[in-house]
């Protein structure tokens, strides 16, 4: 489907109109920009929930954010939003409704896909998972053998693995520490291995999640898991309902893997995969943190979807995040977004951002099928941040390549920590405010020179500043905030998607992989097919086959 539907964004009057603006404002510094306003530091702030916001060491004056708010105005991003959040069909290209924000809606919510109320079905689910986890987190639900569940195993990939298993990290602190939880994703046998080596079968309960359950990795990793299962219990299929549950849209492929649809929490079609570990998704969380603390979550998602869906233009954050990756992205050339956190439990959250964000717009083809002709989503990365400090920061302060960054910090530490480690945590923070503070104002050849340095040292020894940065403070890391932060990203990727005239929720471009692995795994086997393959895979296929002496 190609054809013309809106104007094209680098048609719009509102594009060249930042265009110009960008060519004015040259080289802009945050030196000269601080001077110039003594308040710049306060008023370019927001709060929203619980979450403090600095836009302030960004390379923006106030005209900026006018025009950019004109073109979010110009590209329909609250029409779009709003169409959202009502349940219209807005992934076009699979013909479906996007309504992640009704998995956190409040019951008495009224949220309509082709007529019908989501809401009591989410409610329901949520409460089915509530009990289920209660009763394995009180030792309720036994195993085969009658013993109690100390284990719990997901199998999944992608949007069905790397939300829980990022969030588990992220509240390890609300955990329940006598439980064993752990991931499995990867097809290479190793990742399953190393996940149930230790563990007692008669103990463990493996939570498959799989949206489709046609994922080749998930299915593969489930069914060793059974055979391990049933060899390690020495027990016939009828162990399998004690020890399996599954989390999926599809219950016909559900039942055909041998998994009772009496233990499957559904969730549905217009949740994506990378939008969905807070519906059935995020049940291995739930027995981990139990079902209050999920709600907590969950209400944490909701403030901010209330945030995005009614706040004004000039107090919107997911909308001026979205527009400050445009900004770069689109007027700097930036190619790369860091996500830079100064928490250790958020140690898997820029990799659980980078599907959010990537897999929804890692796109070139606009809504109606043109190729576009303007920068879509950016690389997203980022580490930890103090152990970045010590890698690949220096890229960040001295490179050549302009590295917008999200700093994400806590006032509090979590509430368990020893007394001497607590004392840690202001030397993490004194990192976390040194670092923007030297990617924004730099340190200058005169600073350096008055230091005594060498002349021929002091160009390597100079910062040029003007990397710019988003502060976000929050009190503390709690399951609401966490719903806050995910809610806060998952909308500015939706802005963003708004505005390039992307569809941010299909993900064609991870289908031909798939298919080509399908093709080759029996030419690795057999060898038969080889000649079919380019000359490149035939070679490489033909050394694999003589290394595993076939
Ligand atoms: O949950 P599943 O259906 O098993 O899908 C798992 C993942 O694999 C797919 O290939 C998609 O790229 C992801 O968006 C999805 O989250």
């Amino acid at each position: 489907m190609t054809g013309e539907g809106r104007t094209r964004l680098n048609r719009l009057p509102e594009w060249a109109a930042l265009g110009k603006h960008r060519e004015q404002l040259g080289e802009p510094h945050l030196r000269e920009l601080f001077a110039a306003d003594p308040t710049r530091g306060t008023d370019l702030t927001l709060r929203v929930g619980d979450l403090y916001l600095d836009y302030s060491k960004h390379l923006v004056t106030g005209e900026t954010l006018t025009l950019l708010r004109e073109l979010a105005a110009a590209t329909g991003v609250a029409e779009l939003r709003d169409a959202m959040f009502r349940g219209e069909k807005i992934n076009t290209t699979e013909d479906r409704a996007v309504l992640h924000t009704a998995l956190r809606a409040p019951r008495d919510a009224v949220i309509e896909v082709d007529g019908e109320n989501v809401v009591p079905g989410v409610h329901a689910v949520l409460d089915r998972m509530g009990d289920f986890a209660d009763k394995v987190r009180a030792g309720e639900w036994t195993g085969h053998t009658g013993r109690p569940i100390k284990n719990v195993v997901n199998i999944g990939i992608g949007g069905s693995d790397l939300g829980p298993a990022m969030a588990y990290e992220v509240l390890r602190s609300y955990t329940r520490r006598d439980l064993t939880l752990r991931f499995v994703s990867n097809v290479d046998g190793a990742d399953l291995h190393e996940a149930v080596h230790d563990l007692d079968p008669a103990e463990t309960l493996f939570v498959v999640a799989s949206k489709t359950f046609t994922t080749i990795e998930t299915i593969t990793n489930a069914t060793s898991a059974r055979d391990w299962l049933l060899t390690g219990l020495d027990a016939g299929q009828e162990a399998v309902a004690r020890h399996f549950v599954a989390l999926s849209t599809n219950a016909e492929k559900v039942e055909e893997f041998g998994i009772d649809t009496a233990n499957m929490f559904e969730f549905w079609d217009w949740v994506g995969g990378r939008y969905s570990y807070d519906s059935a998704i995020g049940l291995s969380l739930m027995i981990a943190i139990g079902p209050e603390r999920f709600r907590e979550m969950l209400d944490g998602f909701h403030l901010v979807d209330e945030h995005f869906r009614t706040a004004p233009p000039e107090e919107n954050a997911p909308l001026l995040l979205g527009l400050l990756g445009v900004w770069y992205g689109n007027f700097f050339d930036a190619q790369s977004h860091a996500v830079l956190p100064y928490s250790h439990y958020l140690s898997k959250f820029t990799a659980y951002l980078q599907q959010l964000d990537m897999e929804s717009n890692g796109k070139s083809v606009d809504r109606e099928g043109n190729r576009v002709d303007w920068q879509t989503g950016p690389v997203v990365w980022g580490t930890p941040g103090t152990n970045g400090q010590h890698a690949y920061y220096q890229l960040i302060h001295q490179g050549t390549k302009l590295v917008p960054a999200d700093f994400i910090g806590f006032a509090r530490p979590v509430d368990d920590l020893e007394p001497g480690l607590v004392a840690q945590h202001d030397l993490l923070m004194a990192n976390f405010f040194a670092q923007t503070q030297a990617l924004a104002f730099g340190k200058t050849p005169e600073e350096v020179r008055a230091e005594g340095v060498p002349e021929e040292l002091v160009p390597h020894k100079t910062f040029r500043g003007d990397h710019p940065t988003t502060t976000i403070l929050a009190d503390a890391l709690t399951p609401s905030v966490l719903g806050q932060l995910i809610a806060l990203y998952e909308h500015k990727v939706f802005v963003q998607g708004a505005i390039w005239n992307i569809d941010s929720f299909d993900q064609w471009g991870v289908e031909l992989g798939k298919v080509l692995a399908k093709r080759i795994e029996p030419v690795l086997t057999t060898g038969e097919g080889a000649e079919e393959l380019d000359g490149s895979t035939a070679g490489l296929v033909a050394a694999y086959r003589s290394l595993r002496g076939r």
